[in-house]
C-alpha cells in the first residue's frame, strides 16, 4: 500500500509545485491556502468517482477502455483528445521551466551567459532522450530523483521555516485586478494537484480491493497538500507575496530570491536542486507516457526509424512553444488545466451518471447528485477561468 500511496503522491507532486507561489503570490497567503484546500478537496472527490468508474467497469481495463465501454468511441476521441493535448502542454510547461534552470545553473556555476533557446535544445537532447529508451530506465531513474527530492524538500522547508517573517504574512492580497489574480491562479493550482491518470494502473495493481484503493488515494492526495501549504509557508512567508508577484513569473527569479535568503550556502544548493529534481522528474515521467501513447496512436514500428518518428512527433511542438514563449513555465500549466477538466472532472461525471443507472452494487461514493454537480460546477468555473486569463 506504501507504494501505491507513493506513486499517487509522486505523479501530483512535480513542478506544478515550483509554480505554486508565481501563481498566487498576489492573492494572500490565507486564501492562497484555502483555494489549496479546495482544490484538493475537488481532486480527492474526482478520484474516488474515478474509481467507482473503474472498479464497476472492470478491473485490469486501461482508462481508455474504460471510457469506450461505458461511452463509446465519441467518448474515447474526446478522452483521447484532452490526454494528448494535457501531456503535450505538460512537456512544454516544464521544458520551458527546465530550461530557464538550466540557463540559471550555466551562470551560477561557469559563468556562461547561456542563449535560452540552446538552453531548451540542450534539455530536450539530453533528458528527452530517456524517454526514448523505455520505462525500465525512466522507472530506476525517477525513483532515486524522487526520493531525493522529498529528501531536499525537507531540508529546504525544514531551513527556511524559521526564517518566515510574520510581517510578510500579515500583508494582505494585492487589491486591483483581484478577479484577474483569482482567474490566473485557479487553473495553475488544479494542474498541480492532477495524478488521477494512475488510477487506472492502481485498480489493477491492488486487485480491485475498495477499500485500500480508496484509502491510497485520500492520503496520496493528502500528502501533496501538505507539501504544498508548507511550501507556500517558506515562499510567500520568507520572499513575500508582492515580490514574488512582482517576477511576473520568472522560476528563475523565485529560486534565486529562496537561495538568498537561506543562510549557509549548502542550503542554498539543496534549494536550488531541489527544483532541479522536481522538474526532471516530472518531464522524464510525462514525456515517457507521451512518446508511449503517440507511439501507439502512430503505430509506430519498433525500427529505429520507427522511433526517430516517434521521437520528433513527441517533442517538436512543445519544443517550438518552449523557443516561443520562453517565459510561459506557469501559463502554460494553467492551459494544461483544461484538458485536465474533461478527463478528471467531465468525463468521469458523466460516466458515473449513466453507470449509476444501471449497476448499483459495489463501491460508490458518496455525495450523489449534489456532489456532481457541485464539482461539475467547478470544473467550469476553472476552464472559465483560464479562457477569461487566455483571452
Ligand atoms: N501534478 C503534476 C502535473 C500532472 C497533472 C495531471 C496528471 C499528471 C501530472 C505537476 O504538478 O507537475
Amino acid at each position: 500500500m506504501l507504494g501505491s500511496i507513493a506513486i499517487v503522491a509522486g505523479t501530483a507532486i512535480g513542478a506544478g509545485m515550483l509554480a505554486l507561489p508565481l501563481a498566487t503570490a498576489a492573492l494572500g497567503i490565507i486564501p492562497a491556502i484555502l483555494l489549496l484546500v479546495v482544490i484538493w478537496g475537488v481532486s480527492a472527490y474526482t478520484s474516488l468517482l474515478m474509481l467507482e468508474v473503474n472498479l464497476r467497469t472492470g478491473v485490469g481495463d486501461n482508462l481508455h477502455a474504460i471510457t469506450g465501454k461505458i461511452l463509446g468511441k465519441r467518448g474515447q476521441l474526446i478522452q483521447g483528445a484532452s490526454f494528448l493535448s494535457l501531456l503535450f502542454a505538460l512537456t512544454a510547461a516544464y521544458l520551458t521551466g527546465g530550461s530557464s534552470l538550466l540557463v540559471l545553473k550555466a551562470e551560477a556555476m561557469f559563468g556562461i551567459a547561456l542563449d535560452n533557446q540552446l538552453a531548451v535544445v540542450i534539455f530536450t537532447l539530453t533528458l528527452g532522450l530517456l524517454a526514448a529508451f523505455g520505462v525500465a530506465w525512466v522507472d530506476k531513474v525517477s525513483r532515486i530523483l524522487f526520493s531525493l527530492m522529498i529528501a531536499l524538500l525537507v531540508i529546504t522547508v525544514g531551513f527556511l521555516l524559521p526564517e518566515i517573517s510574520p510581517s510578510q504574512m500579515a500583508i494582505a492580497a494585492i487589491e486591483e485586478g483581484k478577479v484577474d489574480l483569482w482567474m490566473a491562479a485557479i487553473p495553475v493550482v488544479f494542474t498541480s494537484f492532477g495524478f488521477h491518470v494512475c488510477i487506472a494502473t492502481l485498480v489493477r495493481y491492488l486487485e480491485g480491493d475498495a477499500l485500500t484503493l480508496r484509502k491510497v488515494l485520500l492520503i496520496g492526495s493528502t500528502l501533496p497538500l501538505l507539501c504544498y501549504v508548507l511550501w507556500l509557508l517558506v515562499t510567500l512567508g520568507t520572499v513575500g507575496g508582492e515580490q514574488i508577484h512582482s517576477f511576473g513569473g520568472s522560476l528563475p527569479a523565485l529560486i534565486t530570491s529562496l537561495q538568498d535568503i537561506a543562510s549557509q550556502p549548502w542550503v542554498s544548493k539543496c534549494i536550488s536542486l531541489f527544483a532541479d529534481f522536481a522538474l526532471v522528474t516530472s518531464f522524464i515521467g510525462v514525456t515517457l507516457s507521451l512518446y508511449d501513447f503517440i507511439s501507439e496512436l502512430t503505430r509506430a514500428k519498433s525500427t529505429i526509424m520507427g522511433r526517430v518518428q516517434t521521437w520528433l512527433i513527441t517533442f517538436v511542438p512543445p519544443v517550438l512553444c518552449a523557443l516561443y514563449i520562453p517565459e510561459g513555465f506557469v501559463a502554460v500549466l494553467g492551459f494544461a488545466a483544461v484538458p485536465l477538466v474533461f478527463i478528471i472532472i467531465f468525463l468521469p461525471i458523466v460516466m458515473v451518471l449513466k453507470q449509476r443507472k444501471e449497476v448499483t452494487e459495489g463501491y460508490q461514493v458518496c455525495g450523489g447528485k449534489p456532489a456532481l454537480t457541485l464539482v461539475g460546477l467547478l470544473g467550469a468555473v476553472i476552464i472559465a477561468a483560464q479562457l477569461m486569463v487566455a483571452l
